[in-house]
């Protein structure tokens, strides 16, 4: 069967809002090539920690990003070109700059597209403790306390490279002590429900509003544990739910995690923690707003290129 591409030219900071667009259009799936990907890379961490890519391989850009979605033929998609190109230009409105949004269309074959990502994703430590490494290559630890996550992200959000991802990772190692409950907002492939549990987390109760995801994070899970290591639903944010736990991790995009303020706050035991990540910094301060005005107290801002993350509490029971 062949496949429609859609790619858009665009910005490193859009990159997550334009696949969110082409989700809206029902994509059947979403490659993103960022130049601030690469820029990251540092080449002696690389060799030292296991491999994210092989430099030489990847056709790569310099500057902003592409972001491609793959489209079946029943579909008609090129008659909804003039949309995408309106919703990704309208970006600015939240604060995102769209850069160019130059909108391209291809013809593909097969479903290549689908794989194709990953001759290019190979172990790599991501942060002090925690390793991701893809389901299908082999791994042996190279230190004691080294946390291996293995991860087939399909489809799902999370193959744990994303700066948003390291940094929901990082701030996760800060706060986990062992035994503690969780609920992850959002869980995309599952990454941090499963480095939680392997940081010591006790029950976690992970949620995602995609079909796709929730799929996706219980056969990842699959991979690392049994099947009743945790529990993953389906779910709009916190809505109708009614538990008591000592952290809430959430990286999604700012507008969706102000509204989740109030629920983490009523979802929290006292002197509970609140994790929020997938912030752009022109997005930090209304963030940073909405958590304080649920009352929560900012602990700890994390910040990677133009991402953030923020650790804030629940006041104590003294502190009321
Ligand atoms: C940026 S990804 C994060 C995935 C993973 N937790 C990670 O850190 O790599 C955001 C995830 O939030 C999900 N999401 C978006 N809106 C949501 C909502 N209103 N309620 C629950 N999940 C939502 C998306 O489907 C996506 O899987």
């Amino acid at each position: 069967m062949n496949w429609t591409q859609i790619s858009v030219l665009t910005t490193s900071e859009a990159v997550e809002a334009v696949a969110n667009i082409f989700m809206d259009f029902d994509a059947s799936g979403v490659k993103i090539e960022d130049a601030e990907d690469f820029k990251k890379i540092n080449p002696q961490a690389e060799a030292n920690h296991g491999r994210l890519f092989d430099m030489k391989d990847i056709p790569h850009i310099s500057n902003g990003a592409i972001v491609s979605s793959y489209f079946p033929d029943s579909q008609d998609i090129l008659a909804k070109v003039p949309m995408i190109e309106e919703r990704v230009r309208n970006l600015s409105d939240f604060g995102l700059n769209p850069g160019p949004a130059e909108v391209k269309s291809s013809i593909v074959a097969d479903e290549d597209w689908a794989t194709e990502w990953e001759k290019y994703y190979h172990p790599v430590r991501l942060t002090r403790y925690l390793t991701i490494v893809p389901s299908w290559e082999g791994y042996n630890p190279t230190t004691g306390d080294e946390q291996v996550i293995r991860l087939d992200p399909g489809m799902a959000f999370g193959t744990g490279t994303h700066p948003t991802t390291q940094l929901s990772l990082q701030a996760l190692e800060t706060v986990i002590r062992g035994g503690e409950s969780m609920i992850d907002v959002g869980t995309g492939s599952g990454v941090l429900s499963i480095a939680a549990k392997r940081l010591g987390v006790g029950d976690i109760f992970a949620t995602d509003v995609d079909d796709i995801a929730v799929k996706s994070a219980k056969d990842n899970v699959r991979l690392n544990f049994n099947d009743d290591a945790m529990e993953i639903v389906p779910n709009d944010l916190l809505n109708g739910i009614h538990k008591q736990v000592d952290i809430i991790v959430a990286n999604i995009l700012a507008e969706i995690l102000v509204p989740l303020a109030p629920q983490a706050f009523e979802n929290l035991k006292p002197g509970g923690k609140f994790i929020t990540a997938g912030i752009i910094n022109s997005k930090l301060d209304v963030v940073k707003e909405a958590i304080t005005n649920s009352e929560f107290k900012v602990l700890q801002i994390l910040n990677m290129g133009d991402w953030y993350s923020i650790i804030a509490q629940k006041p104590t029971k003294d502190e009321d």
